[in-house]
């Protein structure tokens, strides 16, 4: 249920994401050190469309992909990554910076294989999942993405999966990797508070025709009448008492 008990309300509290950032309240801690990625480009292995998005699958049968440093104890196994985007340019993003939304948001999930032994495993506890979000703001058309692109009329339906190797993920990062960070959950179901959310600062762009690829995906079966995911992020939920880290001042 992921409900915490906290004693001076004698109330439940959520621990939901996504939230809406607010960048003057955000508390600069600088014990956070920066973040590693480790990524092996043959670890990518297929594109799968799961009905309410993509998936970006890696093989995580061992450590060869991880997230370490950061605000993380130990390394965590990449698994895949995924978009959220909206109906229009006007909105996708999940999180929010003061309030302002992104036309899109990419979710690159890890979990702690240093301490579970499975990612479902790791999915029932707090400190089971790490997720790093990043935007994309309208921009030029951005070649990293366009490698996946091109392969999404392969996997139009929803269980359609198509091969998809060697990828250089790093190529979807930008230059800059300051970030906020806070304790949430998943942002569909199953919604487990798991997840150690890294939000990083500087955006990455896409252009107006990329995303209108991404809406071109069907949430429905091949033998069903085709419906398309034209948006699938879920709006801010309430912070409540959780404080946001930044890596910088
Ligand atoms: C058994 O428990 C499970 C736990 C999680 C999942 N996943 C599917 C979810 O859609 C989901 C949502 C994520 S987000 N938007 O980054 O918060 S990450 C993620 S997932 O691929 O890990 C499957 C089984
Ligand atoms: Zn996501």
């Amino acid at each position: 249920m992921g409900l915490h008990y906290s004693h001076h309300k004698h109330c439940l509290t959520h621990h939901q994401s996504p939230i809406n950032i607010n960048t003057r309240t955000a508390k600069y801690n600088p014990s956070l050190k920066p973040l590693k990625f480790s990524y092996d480009p043959k670890t990518a292995k297929r594109i799968v469309n799961v009905g309410h998005c993509f998936n970006v699958e890696f093989e995580d049968i061992c450590d060869k992909s991880v997230l370490s440093e950061g605000p993380l104890d130990g390394h965590y196994r990449l698994c895949q990554f995924h978009f959220h985007w909206g109906s229009s340019d006007r909105d996708g993003s999940e999180h929010n910076i003061d309030g302002h939304l992104y036309p899109a948001e990419l979710h690159i999930v890890h979990w702690n294989s240093k301490k579970y032994t499975s990612f479902a495993e790791a999915a029932k506890h707090p400190d089971g999942v790490a997720v790093v979000g990043v935007f994309l703001k309208l921009g030029n058309t951005n070649p990293a993405l366009q490698s996946i692109i091109e392969n999404l009329d392969k996997v139009k339906t929803k269980g359609k999966a198509c091969p998809f190797t060697e990828f250089h993920l790093n190529g979807l990062l930008p230059e800059d990797l300051n970030y906020w960070t806070y304790m949430g959950s998943l942002t569909t179901k199953p919604y487990f508070e798991c997840v150690t959310w890294i939000i990083l600062q500087e955006a990455i762009t896409v252009s107006s025709q990329q995303l209108e690829q991404f809406r071109r995906l069907q949430c429905t079966s091949e033998n069903e009448n085709p419906s398309f995911i034209l948006e699938n992020h879920r709006p801010v939920q309430p912070l409540d008492h959780r404080v946001v880290y930044s890596s910088c001042p």
